[in-house]
């Protein structure tokens, strides 16, 4: 018989990210053995960023512990053209990381820069044909045939995975159902990572409600999930961030501020509470007194997502030369 935690502790999990990104990294072993070269990814770090230079050490480190090549390249904002162009066209480079922000936030210039990487490169899924194919929930480039897998966008995609390891998604119901039920809150509609995210778990069945300053979007597939893919609707009236802790089974969140935290008064009794900001947008102890598992942090598995996409890539640049043979 197992005995029962005391009744001083509470009774919240807390899951660490690394043994979330142990599962998916022994997976991506698995597919890297079947390989006969070393993947190589290049990263391009052109903004003087310590957070990003932080995050492309980081990167860099796990990739080569895992047995691919991570090539970091750190060059100035003028240089960050030519310098894709020519990665885009060096054969012995299968996957492309430019770290962002790079241009003011204001100018657009980074969605250029954006589109500038190779489709078949472009690892965190940020050219428009795989920003399209995830709002339209299509998930292979060259349907019918069903070779060449889609790319997801690392952070989103991870959010996706813990979600998997917490059996938050549901095995009974078919794949892409399996959030059916599922109220989820994300707080953060930023377009790198709160609204694809929204839009991910919608497509897969989930309810979500949208947090944002400028007010709450709810994202569904409709009553009885009917639509191929997500809808975007405005909440109830008078409906508030509140209501939309109260009804979740998941909150998600993701603001960028130290100060920043969830009133874990509003909390449902036993929900399940993911952080993906940099800071601590839940106060640990008061947290785990409601939530029934608590995820600090997501880093490593983001990172495991990254060289997951990497292997991806490589396996769709053989099927594509596989098809062009044929
Ligand atoms: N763990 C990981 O793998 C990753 C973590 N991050 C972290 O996630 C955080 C967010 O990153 P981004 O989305 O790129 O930042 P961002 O600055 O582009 O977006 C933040 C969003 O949060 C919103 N926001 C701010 N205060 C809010 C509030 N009180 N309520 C609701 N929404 C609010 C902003 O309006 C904005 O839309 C950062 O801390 C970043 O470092 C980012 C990428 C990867
Ligand atoms: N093209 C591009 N893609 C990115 O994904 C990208 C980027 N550019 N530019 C820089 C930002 C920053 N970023 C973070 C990754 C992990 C944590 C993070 O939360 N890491 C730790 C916590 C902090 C720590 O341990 O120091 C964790 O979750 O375990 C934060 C920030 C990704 N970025």
């Amino acid at each position: 018989m197992a005995t029962p935690a005391p009744a001083s502790a509470t009774n919240c999990k807390v899951i660490l990210a690394g043994s979330i990104a142990k599962a998916l990294l022994a997976e991506v072993a698995e597919g890297l053995s079947k390989l006969t070269e070393k993947p190589k990814l290049v990263g391009f770090l052109a903004n003087g960023d310590p957070a990003g230079k932080m995050y492309a050490d980081w990167s860099a480190k796990t990739s080569r512990e895992n047995g691919f090549e991570f090539d970091l390249r750190v060059i100035s904002k003028e240089e960050i053209e030519e310098a894709v162009l020519a990665a885009n066209s060096d054969s012995t480079v299968n996957g492309i990381i430019v770290y962002y922000p790079i241009f003011s936030r204001t100018s657009g210039q980074d969605s250029y820069v954006k589109e500038l990487v190779d489709l078949s490169k472009d690892v965190e899924g940020l050219t428009h044909k795989y920003v399209f194919n995830m709002y339209q929930n299509i998930r292979y480039l060259d349907a019918p045939t069903n070779n060449v897998k889609s790319i997801l966008p690392c952070t989103p995609l991870a959010v996706v995975k813990v979600l998997e390891y917490l059996q938050i998604y549901n095995s009974i119901l078919p794949y892409g159902n399996r959030l059916f039920g599922k109220t989820i809150t994300v707080i953060n509609r930023s377009e790198v990572v709160g609204r694809p995210l929204a839009a991910l778990l919608a497509n897969d069945g989930a309810k979500v409600h949208s947090i944002d300053l400028d007010g709450i979007q709810v994202f569904t597939r409709g009553e009885g999930i009917k639509k191929k893919h997500h809808e975007v609707h405005d909440p109830p009236e008078g409906f508030e961030l509140q209501d939309c802790l109260a009804a979740s089974d998941v909150v998600i969140s993701g603001v960028p501020s130290a100060s920043y935290k969830v009133d874990p008064s509003l909390l449902r009794d036993g929900c399940v509470c993911i952080n993906f900001s940099s800071e601590k947008n839940f106060d640990g102890p008061a947290v785990k007194e409601k939530a029934s598992i608590y995820v600090p942090a997501i880093g490593k598995v983001t990172i495991a997502v990254l060289l997951r996409n990497l292997l991806r890539l490589v396996q769709n640049q053989k099927a594509t030369a596989e098809a062009a043979a044929a």
